[in-house]
């Protein structure tokens, strides 16, 4: 895997700025002394300036320094750190990705300058261990930038170019998707411990029982109901508490909180 050579800034170096440093160090993409991280408060950040990632407070010094900036602050965060960083924006110098949810590109352009190029890419936190589903979306940046930004997400897991206008659904169905898939397996776990095991033997079960029917659709490239009818016997028992839950909105909750975040998703900017 050929290494980045340059400087990326993260600014907003919380939950799903954190993951993408680490799984870009993990990764080989980068080393910590090519990442600068930045927020306000920065000593939140003395374990990472301990293991020898640039950290800084100053927004405006970090984008100068870096050839990729990553904008990860919260969408209502956006404004006034664009504001910051205009006079160290250098639209021919550096690439801008965003992570924030429901902020376009030219969002971000009007915020600073029209050349900008500017890339959404949406993560979710299993980047920090290299398994992100990370979509990535842009409606003017070169080629040659758009395709390195597609490299540096798959040093970290699976990639998939959209149409910016599907990043919001993108978000719901793939960044708050983590939750929901974790959500389902603790009520597993829940469950398990009704009939019997410890909580932690319930939740190991559950997270494997989990990974390996991920595994099964990733390896055989077969579809969901094709793998449930080969589990479900006749007048068997998972037929029997897989139309339970049915009955309960098991589907149909899923469906419903996932439009609901994307809803939510592209309600949480406000331009000015
Ligand atoms: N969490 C997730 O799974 C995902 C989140 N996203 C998007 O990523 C963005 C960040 O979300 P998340 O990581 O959850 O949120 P966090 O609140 O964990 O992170 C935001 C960070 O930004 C810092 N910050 C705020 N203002 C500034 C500023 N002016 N300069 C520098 N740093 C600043 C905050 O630290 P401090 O207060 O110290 O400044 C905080 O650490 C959001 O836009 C979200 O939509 C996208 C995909 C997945
Ligand atoms: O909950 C949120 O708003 C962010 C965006 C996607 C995941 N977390």
């Amino acid at each position: 895997m050929k290494q980045f050579t340059g400087k990326i800034a993260i600014l907003g170096s919380g939950n799903i700025g954190l993951s993408l440093a680490k799984g870009l160090v993990k990764a080989g993409y980068a080393k910590p002394e090519q990442l600068i991280l930045t927020r306000r408060n920065i000593a939140n950040l003395a374990e990472f300036a301990a293991l020898g990632y640039g950290v800084d407070a100053d927004n405006a010094a970090a984008v100068a320094a870096s050839d990729i900036v990553v904008l990860a602050v919260l969408p209502q965060q956006l404004n006034q750190l664009m504001e910051q960083i205009k006079p160290a924006t250098v639209p021919a110098k550096q690439v801008f990705i965003s992570v924030a949810s429901g902020v376009s590109c030219a969002d971000i352009r009007s915020k600073s300058y029209p050349e900008l190029e500017v890339i959404r890419a949406m993560p979710n936190t299993a980047i920090a261990i290299g398994q992100s589903m990370t979509c990535v979306a842009t409606d003017n940046a070169a080629a040659e930038h758009v395709e390195e930004v597609c490299r540096m997400f798959e040093t970290v897991g699976a990639v998939v170019k959209i149409n910016e206008d599907l990043m919001t659904a993108a978000t719901a169905l793939c960044a708050c998707g983590t939750a929901f898939f974790l959500r389902a397996i603790r009520a597993a776990s829940q469950g398990g411990v009704e009939i019997g095991f410890h909580a932690d033997e319930a939740l190991k079960m559950a997270v494997q029982t989990a990974k390996g029917a991920a595994d099964l659709l990733l390896q055989m490239k077969s579809h969901p109901e094709q793998e449930i009818d080969k589990v479900t016997s006749p007048k068997g028992c998972t037929i029997a508490g897989l139309n339970e839950m049915e009955h309960n909105g098991f589907s149909s909750s899923l469906i419903k909180g996932i439009k609901l975040s994307a809803l939510k998703a592209g309600a949480l900017y406000t331009k000015e």
